[in-house]
């Protein structure tokens, strides 16, 4: 039985397979520039965060119905659910859907089929957290605020993704104060390509409750002091960063100095599809290259479900942190 644990960095067009990919792209009349699956898995070296975002941006275009919506998240809370994953709160990215003429309600409601009976069918709860994209403009994320309006009850909360550098949190202090204001919960990657003022900005600015990557802060030791008296998680994503080159190799991942600072470190997936494995993957190839021990493996787990936004269920994250205080290691 694999570790229990909460993922709290994921993008669900992050877990579109090549398979289905190219189901979805056969079910929709979409021509994908790939003769298969085997063609497009060559595609997957990647030199920096831009040259990952052209290909999922490019495989985005299969998804258009509500069904492929709901097939997309089905599937990854299925292999979630194999890896330990109890708890998922799941990064969707209206804008690139929005963009290609699919309308929020197809995307929300679509995955709302899946998330809506996730616990039943994979024993994993979720929540479902709306990104804006930072290369798109201010007002096309406020845009974005006000067609998510209807679907408010789903959302939980709002996060920043896309390119990095040269887009700094500070552009959406708009957004993230009109988002606060409806009561949704804040998060923003920052710290992955950017510099550690992006993080400082994204906590100061946005009022970010959690960072996500946060990896440059290693660069910054007072701003490590603040992160870890402030004890803001960070949703660290190992095999995300070896993939996009922000480390070079994971024996070199900043992880095991992060813990021992005193960080409120978790280990997630990112774009699993493309990065070469799930949470569970994630937590192994941790353990593996920096040797990790078992109650470090134990405090990840444990920060997990304690940076995850369960307020409105406190019970349940008692049931889970107990669940992670019994777990016996055996093997993997
Ligand atoms: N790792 C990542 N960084 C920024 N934006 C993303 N969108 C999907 N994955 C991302
Ligand atoms: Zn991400």
């Amino acid at each position: 039985m694999p570790l229990p644990k909460a993922e709290l960095h994921l993008h669900v067009e992050g877990t579109l397979e090549p398979e289905l990919a190219f189901a979805l792209a056969a079910r929709n009349g979409v021509e994908l520039p790939y003769a298969d699956t085997e063609e497009l898995r060559k595609a997957y070296a990647f030199d920096d965060l831009q040259s990952f975002l052209n290909l999922y941006y490019e495989l985005m275009a299969v998804l258009r119905t509500e069904q492929d919506f709901e097939d997309l998240a089905d599937a990854y809370l299925e292999r979630a659910a194999a890896q330990g994953v109890r708890h998922a709160e799941i990064f969707f990215d209206p804008q690139a859907h929005l963009a290609r003429g699919v309308a929020m309600g197809t995307v929300v409601e679509g995955l709302w089929r899946a998330l809506g009976r996730s616990e039943e069918k994979h024993g994993v709860s979720t929540r479902l957290i709306m990104c804006f994209l930072r290369d798109e403009s201010a007002d096309s994320a406020l845009e974005t605020l006000e067609a998510a309006k209807p679907y408010l009850d789903r959302i939980v909360g709002v996060g920043l993704d896309s390119a990095e550098v040269g887009h700094p949190p500070a552009e959406f202090r708009a957004v993230y104060e009109a988002a606060a204001a409806l009561g949704l919960r804040r998060v923003a990657h920052a710290g992955e390509e950017g510099p550690p003022e992006y993080i400082t900005e994204a906590l100061d600015v946005l009022g970010v409750e959690r960072v996500d990557h946060g990896l440059r802060c290693m660069e910054d030791p007072a701003l490590v002091e603040r992160l870890v008296r402030e004890r803001v998680p960070l949703t660290l994503c190992p095999l995300s960063n070896v993939r996009l080159r922000a480390v070079d190799t994971l024996a070199d991942h900043p992880l095991a100095a992060m813990l021992d600072a005193g960080l409120l470190c978790t280990v997630n997936s990112d774009d699993p599809a493309y990065f070469g494995g799930y949470a569970g993957d994630n937590f192994h190839a941790v353990r593996d290259a920096l040797g990790l021990s078992e109650e470090h493996m134990r405090r990840l787990a444990r920060n997990s479900f304690a940076a995850s936004f369960l307020e409105d269920d406190e019970e349940r994250r008692a049931r889970y942190l107990s669940e992670v205080d019994a777990y016996e290691f055996g093997g993997r």
